[in-house]
């Protein structure tokens, strides 16, 4: 279960800056989560107020259906919700949790559940190839370039990891200059093409510069309009092909951003896009914006996609890897992180 960015990626042993990295991580994870806590406040006091108002008062009827509506209203997804509420219900009648704060923990663990991946390295993004070729898919405005400038930065700055930048959304000069931006502040090479020309080909060379400087990782940036869904899936396609004749096992991991501010709508672009391109992993931003937070639970029930990484907010520290215990903690405004 990734809790740190140590954890996050399959490495093949220590290298670079890992172990002063991982020296750190228990402190920076202390702060994330108080972070994390304090962000999603949005989310935390909506559901908060609802729990205090239910699982601490007497159980009836009532108790259930407005906890029902609350998960709801935060976007936990109806399925999702109903199968929670009837097993908190369940456990709750035949007397095997009792008590206000008993049930809320109860809760906690359930979410929680939902939340985790099937297995350990499910979760996890895989970082043993040589390079290992990223792509990052998702609408315009989600959060993708913000998030390959932050996941670049710690990669090359935080874990003496190699890293190239291909900015294959060659649709918008911006797109480029943003990109350009986070490669000179994270210290690692980007290949760029003239606006307007083919996205493929920035990602071949992006991947073919990786290959030759033994670069680690290669990130590939890509456009997201999603107005028409053929063209997507044939651009997709189109820059898995040429990657792979680079690479013919790239990309080894496609990490689809999605923002959770949009709530059911961006589950429903995930899905769009998963049906592009095989996608490994959610990054679900902009959490902080949003009482909508039990979005990443509704993603990864409903979608069957693991969420890697979360963003709650626009600084470096604010993108980290995504953990179903610390989430669901703050979520419902436990002070301290899983153990
Ligand atoms: N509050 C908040 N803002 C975020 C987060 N992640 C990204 N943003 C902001 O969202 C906006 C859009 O991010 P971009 O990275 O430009 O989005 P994009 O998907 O690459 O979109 P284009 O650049 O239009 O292709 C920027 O202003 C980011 O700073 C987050 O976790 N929280």
């Amino acid at each position: 279960m990734p809790r740190d960015w140590t954890d996050l990626f399959l490495t093949d042993g220590p290298a670079g800056g890992d172990a002063a990295a991982a020296a750190q991580e228990p402190e920076k994870r202390r702060g994330f989560f108080k972070r994390l806590r304090e962000n999603m406040s949005k989310t935390r006091q909506a559901l908060g107020a609802e729990i205090q108002a239910t699982l601490f008062e007497t159980l009836d009827e009532e108790t259930w259906e407005r906890l029902e509506e609350a998960l709801i209203m935060a976007d936990v997804g109806a399925t999702t919700t109903a199968k929670v509420v009837a097993q908190l219900e369940a456990e709750a009648e035949s007397g095997a949790v009792e008590g206000g704060e008993a049930l809320t923990n109860r809760l906690i663990e359930l979410l929680a559940s939902i939340a985790r991946p099937k297995d350990e390295d499910a979760g996890r993004i895989d970082l043993r190839h040589s390079p290992t070729v990223i792509m990052a898919v998702g609408v315009n405005g989600t959060g993708k370039t913000t998030t390959i400038g932050k996941l670049s930065y710690h990669l090359q700055k935080e874990l003496g990891k190699s890293v190239v930048l291909g900015a294959a959304d060659t649709f918008r000069a911006a797109a480029t200059e943003q990109l350009q931006g986070w490669a000179k502040r994270s210290g690692c090479e980007i290949v760029i093409g003239p606006e307007g020309s083919d996205p493929g080909s920035v990602a071949f060379e992006a991947v073919k510069k990786g290959r030759e400087m033994g670069a680690d990782i290669v990130i590939i940036d890509t456009a997201g309009r999603l107005h028409n869904q053929d063209h997507l899936m044939d651009e997709l396609s189109k820059i898995r092909r040429v990657i792979q004749k680079q690479m013919p096992d790239a990309p080894h991991e496609t990490l689809i951003t999605v923002d959770a501010t949009t709530g059911q709508n961006g589950l429903r672009q995930a899905q769009l896009f998963s049906q592009a391109v095989p996608v490994d992993g959610v990054v679900l931003t902009k959490l902080d914006g949003t009482a909508k937070g039990g979005i990443a639970l509704a993603i990864s029930a409903e979608l069957g996609l693991p969420v890697k990484l979360i963003g709650i907010g626009e600084t470096l520290e604010d993108l980290r890897p995504f953990d179903a215990d610390d989430f669901a903690k703050a979520l419902l405004g436990t002070a301290e992180p899983a153990a």
